[in-house]
């Protein structure tokens, strides 16, 4: 791999920023939107609902202003895990909401236990009926309540803090995600006249506010998860790759791990080079909330892991499940393995092509990035996975001289 690669913005902060557009009372601007399916199938759910959106080189526009209160498509909400932020973003705009239970990545048990917790504290009536969950509230709407999260989770956080800005009062929400994407979309809401205070921290206050108005286009922020896979493949298989558009502070973690292995990096104050064919050290990384090591880097940073000189290891503390990409990788030769969510990972020898199967977008990519170290061709069967949330993914490894095809393309891409 040689030359730069530009990143996308986050796929993670996007797919919260459009359910939540629809709490706007005015149309809302998106800039440097991901090329992505996720996008396009959450275009599809807006348009159930009267919200007009066009979505062209990096712009979103959506318009809200119409909406109506319609049945969701339910292949489009089973196509990606954040559809269900439109449970918190219709409770905010109409006080009831049904959606049907969200998809996203095969990656073990998913519960959304903690956002129902939320809702129910805002004062929200839910039921589970027919593969749906119907939210319902009284005359008097939702009013803002203290909620403890039993456990850090993203989904949650985000879920009840839509629901929550534009419910009655004070909503104090502890025991919350951290994550910079939370952070981005407080932005964004703020922006428009919402009252958030503390994304970022454990501990999020928010003043409900009547109305929600756009005045100005909100830039998402750089794609980390995007961005510590480039730097991986780099590491692993680079001569010279500039990775371009990075927040290097959401990053740390991930860096600190690169430079325990011994990856030479330079790193400018929006970008990182990689200069490559470093000899490298095995490590140990373990997956935790944010500031910790992201759980969606663990598949995407285990080809580099296999060039080290001896055994690393990845403990995996939030998807003990996330295990798609092993057997795959088995096939073409990799010496790894798995028990109870600790990953064994071995110096990889004779890695050769083979025709494997993307179970999940971080499985997808890390098979692509395995393919690029394995001798002959690798076929990657079910690449929708990976097209879900890495934008322009053929287009940015052709610019770093990768030889790579999109075979079949999916109906709305
Ligand atoms: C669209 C999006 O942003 N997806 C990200 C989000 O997923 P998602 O929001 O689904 O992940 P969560 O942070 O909610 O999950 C964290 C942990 O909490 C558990 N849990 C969560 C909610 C709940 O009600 N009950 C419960 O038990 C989950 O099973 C998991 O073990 O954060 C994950 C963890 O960083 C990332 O891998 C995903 O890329
Ligand atoms: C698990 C992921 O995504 P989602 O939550 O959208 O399934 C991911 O991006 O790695």
């Amino acid at each position: 791999m040689h030359g730069e690669v530009t990143i996308g913005g986050a796929k993670n902060s996007t797919v919260a920023l459009i359910p939540a557009a629809i709490l706007a009372d005015t149309p809302v601007k998106f800039d440097s939107v991901p090329e992505i399916l996720d996008v396009h199938n959450l275009m599809l759910i807006l348009e159930a609902m009267n919200v007009k959106s066009h979505f062209s080189h990096g712009q979103l526009e959506i318009d809200p202003t119409n909406i109506e209160n319609r049945p969701l498509p339910g292949d489009a909400i089973r196509s990606l895990r954040a559809s269900y932020y439109f449970m918190g973003a219709m409770l905010g705009r109409f006080g009831k909401a049904v959606v049907g239970f969200p998809g996203g990545d095969n990656i073990g048990p998913r519960p959304i236990d903690q956002h129902i917790k939320g809702f129910k504290a805002l004062g929200a009536h839910v039921e589970e009926e027919d593969n749906a969950v119907r939210i319902t509230t009284g005359p008097e709407g939702l009013h803002g309540a203290r909620v403890f999260f039993d456990m850090v989770s993203v989904g949650a956080t985000i879920n009840v803090l839509l629901a929550a800005v534009k419910a009655k009062g004070t909503t104090i929400m502890e025991n919350v995600a951290k994550e910079p994407e939370i952070i981005d979309l407080a932005t964004f809401l703020n922006n428009m006249g919402a009252h958030i205070r503390g994304a970022g921290t454990d501990e999020i206050r928010i003043e409900g506010v009547e109305s929600l108005k756009s005045t100005n286009t909100h830039t998402i922020i750089p794609d980390r998860i995007e961005a510590g896979t480039y730097l991986a493949f780099a590491a692993a298989n680079g001569d010279g790759v500039l990775v371009k558009n990075v927040i290097t502070e959401h990053l740390d973690p991930f860096i600190a791990k690169l430079r325990e292995m011994g990856v030479t990096m330079e790193i400018d104050e929006d970008s990182i080079y990689i200069p490559g064919n470093d000899r490298l050290s095995p490590v140990t990384v373990k997956t935790s909330p944010f500031p910790g090591f992201a759980t969606d880097l663990q598949q995407p940073i285990t080809p580099l892991l296999m060039c080290a000189q001896g055994t690393s290891k990845i403990i995996e503390t939030i998807y003990p499940k996330r295990i798609k990409h092993i057997p795959e990788m088995q096939r073409m030769g990799a010496d790894i393995s798995c028990k109870d969510g600790v990953f064994t990972i071995h110096h990889a020898k004779n890695l050769k092509g083979a025709n494997v199967d993307a179970g999940e977008i971080r499985a997808g990519v890390a098979l692509l990035g395995l393919g690029l170290m394995a001798k002959g061709t690798t076929v990657i069967n079910n690449a929708d996975n990976i097209l879900r949330g890495y934008d322009r993914i053929v287009e940015k490894m052709r610019g770093l001289s990768v030889d790579i095809e999109l075979l079949t393309v999916a109906d709305n891409l």
